[in-house]
Protein backbone atom coordinates (compact mmCIF):
# COMPACT_ATOMS: atom_id res chain seq x y z
CA UNK A 1 0.00 0.00 0.00
CA UNK A 2 1.48 3.31 -0.60
CA UNK A 3 1.06 6.10 1.04
CA UNK A 4 -0.59 9.78 -0.22
CA UNK A 5 -0.09 12.61 2.04
CA UNK A 6 -2.47 15.98 1.99
CA UNK A 7 -1.78 18.75 3.71
CA UNK A 8 -4.41 20.76 5.94
CA UNK A 9 -3.62 24.35 5.50
CA UNK A 10 -5.55 26.03 8.18
CA UNK A 11 -6.23 29.50 8.18
CA UNK A 12 -9.06 31.88 10.30
CA UNK A 13 -11.31 28.55 10.15
CA UNK A 14 -10.55 28.16 6.44
CA UNK A 15 -8.95 25.48 5.30
CA UNK A 16 -6.72 25.61 1.82
CA UNK A 17 -7.63 23.60 -0.98
CA UNK A 18 -5.84 22.88 -4.47
CA UNK A 19 -7.45 22.24 -7.96
CA UNK A 20 -5.60 19.51 -10.19
CA UNK A 21 -4.33 21.09 -13.00
CA UNK A 22 -3.89 18.26 -15.30
CA UNK A 23 -4.30 14.76 -16.36
CA UNK A 24 -7.09 11.89 -15.52
CA UNK A 25 -8.06 14.13 -12.01
CA UNK A 26 -8.03 17.61 -13.59
CA UNK A 27 -10.71 19.81 -12.57
CA UNK A 28 -11.09 17.96 -9.27
CA UNK A 29 -10.13 20.03 -5.68
CA UNK A 30 -7.31 18.55 -3.38
CA UNK A 31 -5.43 19.06 -0.24
CA UNK A 32 -2.21 19.80 -1.74
CA UNK A 33 0.66 16.82 -1.04
CA UNK A 34 1.67 13.95 -3.04
CA UNK A 35 3.08 10.33 -2.78
CA UNK A 36 5.06 9.50 0.24
CA UNK A 37 8.99 8.09 -1.40
CA UNK A 38 10.89 5.55 -0.32
CA UNK A 39 13.08 6.86 2.72
CA UNK A 40 10.36 9.36 3.82
CA UNK A 41 8.47 9.98 6.38
CA UNK A 42 5.05 11.30 5.60
CA UNK A 43 6.00 14.69 7.44
CA UNK A 44 8.86 14.69 5.40
CA UNK A 45 6.61 14.31 2.09
CA UNK A 46 4.17 16.72 3.12
CA UNK A 47 7.03 19.45 3.81
CA UNK A 48 8.66 18.55 -0.32
CA UNK A 49 5.27 18.48 -1.83
CA UNK A 50 4.49 21.46 -0.35
CA UNK A 51 7.50 22.92 -1.38
CA UNK A 52 7.11 21.93 -4.48
CA UNK A 53 3.85 22.72 -5.43
CA UNK A 54 3.04 26.00 -3.88
CA UNK A 55 6.64 27.50 -2.67
CA UNK A 56 5.59 26.72 0.95
CA UNK A 57 7.57 26.34 4.10
CA UNK A 58 5.27 24.40 6.90
CA UNK A 59 5.54 23.15 10.02
CA UNK A 60 3.95 19.76 10.13
CA UNK A 61 1.81 19.15 12.90
CA UNK A 62 -0.87 16.26 13.81
CA UNK A 63 -2.58 13.66 11.81
CA UNK A 64 -6.24 13.67 10.79
CA UNK A 65 -6.71 10.07 11.33
CA UNK A 66 -9.39 8.03 9.64
CA UNK A 67 -11.38 5.82 11.48
CA UNK A 68 -9.44 2.91 10.06
CA UNK A 69 -6.03 4.66 10.13
CA UNK A 70 -5.70 6.40 6.51
CA UNK A 71 -8.56 7.17 4.27
CA UNK A 72 -8.62 4.91 1.50
CA UNK A 73 -7.97 5.72 -2.15
CA UNK A 74 -7.54 2.70 -3.81
CA UNK A 75 -6.31 -0.67 -3.71
CA UNK A 76 -2.88 0.30 -3.97
CA UNK A 77 -2.82 3.80 -2.30
CA UNK A 78 -4.12 5.36 0.96
CA UNK A 79 -4.63 9.17 1.96
CA UNK A 80 -3.19 10.20 5.17
CA UNK A 81 -3.54 14.23 6.16
CA UNK A 82 -1.35 16.17 8.66
CA UNK A 83 -2.13 19.57 9.66
CA UNK A 84 0.20 22.04 8.30
CA UNK A 85 1.16 25.32 8.92
CA UNK A 86 2.77 27.85 6.94
CA UNK A 87 6.14 29.31 7.90
CA UNK A 88 6.89 31.05 4.31
CA UNK A 89 5.16 31.74 1.13
CA UNK A 90 1.46 32.37 0.25
CA UNK A 91 -0.62 29.75 -1.90
CA UNK A 92 -1.50 30.36 -5.23
CA UNK A 93 -1.32 28.38 -8.59
CA UNK A 94 1.69 26.32 -9.54
CA UNK A 95 2.81 23.24 -11.73
CA UNK A 96 0.28 21.16 -10.54
CA UNK A 97 -2.73 23.48 -9.29
CA UNK A 98 -4.63 25.90 -11.33
CA UNK A 99 -6.44 27.71 -8.61
CA UNK A 100 -6.77 27.40 -5.01
CA UNK A 101 -9.29 28.36 -2.54
CA UNK A 102 -9.87 28.79 1.20
CA UNK A 103 -12.97 27.03 2.27
CA UNK A 104 -14.94 27.63 5.55
CA UNK A 105 -16.50 25.00 6.82
CA UNK A 106 -19.91 25.88 5.45
CA UNK A 107 -18.27 26.10 1.79
CA UNK A 108 -16.48 22.53 1.82
CA UNK A 109 -19.56 21.37 -0.31
CA UNK A 110 -19.09 24.14 -2.76
CA UNK A 111 -16.20 22.30 -4.75
CA UNK A 112 -15.85 19.16 -6.58
CA UNK A 113 -13.27 17.04 -4.48
CA UNK A 114 -11.19 14.13 -5.19
CA UNK A 115 -13.59 10.98 -4.19
CA UNK A 116 -11.28 9.93 -1.42
CA UNK A 117 -11.21 13.32 -0.04
CA UNK A 118 -14.94 13.49 0.37
CA UNK A 119 -14.45 10.72 3.04
CA UNK A 120 -12.71 13.03 5.07
CA UNK A 121 -14.72 16.36 4.58
CA UNK A 122 -17.18 15.52 7.70
CA UNK A 123 -13.91 15.36 9.81
CA UNK A 124 -12.00 18.58 8.19
CA UNK A 125 -15.23 20.46 8.82
CA UNK A 126 -15.24 19.76 13.09
CA UNK A 127 -11.40 20.26 12.71
CA UNK A 128 -12.38 24.24 10.94
CA UNK A 129 -15.99 24.57 12.29
CA UNK A 130 -14.82 24.35 15.96
CA UNK A 131 -16.89 22.70 18.28
CA UNK A 132 -20.09 23.68 19.40
CA UNK A 133 -20.14 25.32 22.81
CA UNK A 134 -22.90 26.43 24.85
CA UNK A 135 -23.12 29.89 24.96
N1 LIG B 1 -2.12 15.20 -3.39
C1 LIG B 1 -3.27 14.59 -3.16
N2 LIG B 1 -3.55 13.44 -3.82
C2 LIG B 1 -4.72 12.86 -3.55
C3 LIG B 1 -5.64 13.39 -2.62
N3 LIG B 1 -6.73 12.58 -2.57
C4 LIG B 1 -6.53 11.58 -3.45
O1 LIG B 1 -7.28 10.66 -3.73
N4 LIG B 1 -5.29 11.75 -4.04
C5 LIG B 1 -4.77 10.85 -5.07
C6 LIG B 1 -4.62 11.52 -6.41
C7 LIG B 1 -3.46 10.78 -7.02
O2 LIG B 1 -3.97 9.59 -7.62
C8 LIG B 1 -2.61 10.40 -5.82
C9 LIG B 1 -1.51 11.40 -5.56
O3 LIG B 1 -0.93 11.74 -6.72
P1 LIG B 1 -0.10 13.07 -6.92
O4 LIG B 1 -0.08 13.28 -8.37
O5 LIG B 1 -0.62 14.19 -6.07
O6 LIG B 1 1.29 12.62 -6.33
P2 LIG B 1 2.72 13.16 -6.70
O7 LIG B 1 2.71 14.67 -6.55
O8 LIG B 1 3.67 12.40 -5.87
O9 LIG B 1 2.80 12.86 -8.25
P3 LIG B 1 3.71 11.99 -9.18
O10 LIG B 1 5.12 12.44 -8.89
O11 LIG B 1 3.46 10.57 -8.86
O12 LIG B 1 3.20 12.40 -10.53
O13 LIG B 1 -3.48 10.40 -4.70
C10 LIG B 1 -5.32 14.58 -1.94
O14 LIG B 1 -6.09 15.12 -1.11
N5 LIG B 1 -4.12 15.15 -2.24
Amino acid sequence: MQTVVGGLIIDQSTVLAARRRAGALAGLWEFPGGKVEPGETPEDALRRELHEELALEVEVGAELSAPGGAWPISEAYELRLFLARIVTGTPGPGPDHDAVRWLAADQLADVEWLPSDTQALPAVRRLIGGPSRPT
